[in-house]
């Protein structure tokens, strides 16, 4: 499978777009998350909203959903259509009552089923979205009592949502799991709180840091170079096989 950031950034970067990103497998592409930048970050690539045949959601900060409303709307209106959306179980309730709700309901739609086919994802249930994508979602931390979830693809690729530094995690991923790849947030002032910070990444072990690859990560972005052990940086827009 490939994948192509449609941004790198952190939530309130200026320079990248939002941390979202198209997975290509089988002719089919996936839209992991769909922050308020992801509409503007396509157009910029050539790409239409209709181009994406499903969006998975890992939690719901605006730089990871708030590109729903138009993607929803758009669809309705433009391309008569509804987008398949893949939404852990226990995102689904706030993503439509403290999210999208307020922007999308009329009366004849009351629900979140008219604007989108949703399929539900649970922990340890890992789905086959085309027969060369499978994707398994993991909860990890973020924000205390707000779940959030990365992703653990064709059990080889591990792409952190944003979530705190969990090394155990990373370790049991390559050492147990066959992990090859890790695409992770970034953050690069220490404390990281609610993201892993680079003090924190930096921690890991070299054969481990070789895997590596940052992302969510801030404007400042060029001082970093060279800063970053064995860790390398995704660039937003260019293509990887993972
Ligand atoms: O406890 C918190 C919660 C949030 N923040 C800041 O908000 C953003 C949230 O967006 P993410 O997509 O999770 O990055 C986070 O980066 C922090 O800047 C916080 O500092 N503390
Ligand atoms: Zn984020
Ligand atoms: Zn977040």
């Amino acid at each position: 499978m490939k994948i192509q950031m449609l941004g790198t950034g952190s939530a309130f970067a200026k320079t990248y777009y939002n941390n979202n990103a198209l997975v290509y497998a089988d002719d089919f592409t996936l839209m992991i998350d769909c922050g308020i930048t992801a509409p503007t970050a396509l157009h910029k690539l050539g790409k239409s909203l209709n181009d994406i045949h499903a969006v998975l959601i890992t939690h719901i900060h605006a730089d990871h959903v708030g590109g729903l409303e138009e993607l929803a709307f758009r669809m309705k209106f433009q391309h008569n259509r509804k987008p398949l959306l893949y939404v852990p179980s226990k995102v689904i309730t706030p993503l439509w009552e403290n999210t999208l709700k307020g922007g999308l309901t009329q009366d004849q739609w009351p629900s979140i089923d008219d604007f989108f086919d949703v399929v539900l994802l649970e922990e340890h249930v890992p789905v086959m979205i085309t027969p060369q994508l499978k994707v398994e979602i993991i909860e990890t931390p973020h924000i205390p009592n707000k779940p959030s979830y990365s992703l653990y693809i064709n059990d080889r690729f591990f792409y952190s949502a944003d979530m705190q530094f969990h090394p155990q995690l990373l370790h049991q991923l390559v050492e147990e799991r066959g992990c090859r790849t890790i695409f992770h947030d970034c953050q690069f002032q220490s404390p990281g709180v609610v993201h892993a910070c680079l003090k924190e990444l930096l921690t890991l072990p070299d054969e481990l840091q070789k895997l590596v690859w940052l992302m969510h990560y801030a404007d400042d972005q060029e001082q970093f170079k060279g800063k970053t052990g064995y860790m390398r940086f995704v660039e937003q827009h260019k293509i990887y096989e993972v």
